[in-house]
């Protein structure tokens, strides 16, 4: 799994000359996941060309309110759609587990914002799309998921908020594969490519497959250039820096600096929208993203945490939920048996887990 670009090739020019023996040990053991990976940067790239261009055009005018009081744009829906058809395209078997879903675009109430989500996924298609085809493609993420067989899972923007403030937010994909995520794209078009420039330019595309390790390449470049990235090697975690939702209501802001209190931290917290946090942490930008929860029926969604969780991984680096255990993408949609979300380099994880728990147990006490 772990070959050279060039190994890739050497073993693909035998598959073609010679028969089903290279073959076999090509896609079992040589390719792994080659073709998913292509596929997946390029259904990213492309949606987070659609939501800068609907940034830079509809933003201002208008957004609408889902019943949960998040804001949904015409952005999410063209996002999911256009990801969910190149995805039909290439792999027309797997079914996809997408957070939006076509009801508020439909019929005479939907008419308009079902207008411009048209008019906006033709810019990015290949091939022109009807208003049907379009909607069909939004509702290919209706999948229940599950712990068996192979689904995608998309957030067409994640973190929403960042997005209409104009700050970070990130194109979500993952494959997960068996229960288990074995590939993960995040691209983040608001993400400075070099932190230490937060100015300069802009837009990143992280990508990790099981066992292959963790890229970041820029997003919106003709170049395919790949630069391995890897979690902080701080070790001690009075060096480090943690990142946290920007909004309150998405993570106990509290909690997370009572925890960076444990932990002799004394910078302040990176507030930051969206999976752009792993992004983060995976390249060593922050060393700890703490995500404590604000209540005991929020239950996390899938396709909030799957890209990230890889990227994190094949980084160097761990995520678990607040009571150190795994996060199980097995059970469905949602992440139903874990609760809130730790990430945070190898060396430094189980440290950061005591002090999360000392502060939980300190929580029930009074
Ligand atoms: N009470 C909550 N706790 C945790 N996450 C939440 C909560 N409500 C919404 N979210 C989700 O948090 C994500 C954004 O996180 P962040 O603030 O870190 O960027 C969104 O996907 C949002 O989901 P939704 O799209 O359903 O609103
Ligand atoms: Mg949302
Ligand atoms: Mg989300
Ligand atoms: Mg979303």
């Amino acid at each position: 799994r772990a070959l050279s670009v060039k190994q890739h090739r050497s073993m693909s020019q035998l598959k073609y000359k010679n028969t089903f023996i290279y073959t076999r040990f090509y896609s079992t053991s040589i390719a792994y996941l080659e073709k998913e990976r292509a596929v997946a940067i390029k259904a990213v790239e492309r949606a987070s060309r659609v939501c800068q261009a609907v940034f830079k055009r509809l933003v201002t005018e208008e957004t609408m309110t889902k019943k949960d009081k998040s804001p949904v744009t015409v952005a999410d829906f063209s996002a999911q759609a256009v990801v969910n058809s190149i995805l039909e395209n290439d792999f027309p078997d797997d079914p996809v587990v997408g957070e939006e879903d076509s009801k508020d675009l439909q019929g005479e109430e939907g008419r308009v914002l079902r207008e411009k989500v048209v008019d906006l996924v033709n810019t990015a298609t290949e091939h022109p799309m009807s208003s049907d085809e379009i909607l069909r493609a939004i509702d290919r993420g209706l999948y229940a998921g599950g712990s068996t067989g192979r689904h995608w899972t998309l957030d067409p923007i994640d973190g929403t908020k960042g997005f209409l403030r104009g700050e970070q937010f990130a194109v979500c994909l993952a494959l997960i594969i068996d229960g288990r995520v074995r590939l993960g794209v995040l691209g983040c078009p608001n993400l400075p490519w070099d932190m230490s420039n937060p100015d300069g330019e802009r837009g990143v595309l992280m990508v990790a497959v099981e066992g292959q390790g963790a890229f970041q390449r820029k997003l919106n470049s003709s170049s395919n250039e790949e630069v391995p990235i890897s979690v902080s090697s701080v070790i001690d975690t009075k060096d480090a820096v943690f990142c946290e939702s920007v909004e309150a209501g998405h993570s106990n802001h509290s909690d997370n600096a009572n925890i960076a209190k444990i932990l002799g931290i004394s910078k302040p917290s990176v507030r930051m929208d969206s999976q752009c946090k792993y992004a983060a942490v995976a390249r060593g930008n922050a060393e700890i993203y703490l995500r404590l929860p604000v209540s005991d029926t929020y239950v996390e969604k899938i396709w909030d945490h799957g890209a990230g969780n890889i990227v994190i991984h094949e980084a160097g680096g761990r995520v678990a939920d607040i009571h150190g255990k795994s996060l199980d993408f097995s059970r469905g949609r949602t992440l139903s048996a874990n609760q809130g979300v730790v990430a945070a380099g190898a060396q430094i994880f189980d440290t950061v887990i005591a002090a999360v728990q000392e502060t939980l147990k300190y929580k029930s006490q009074i």
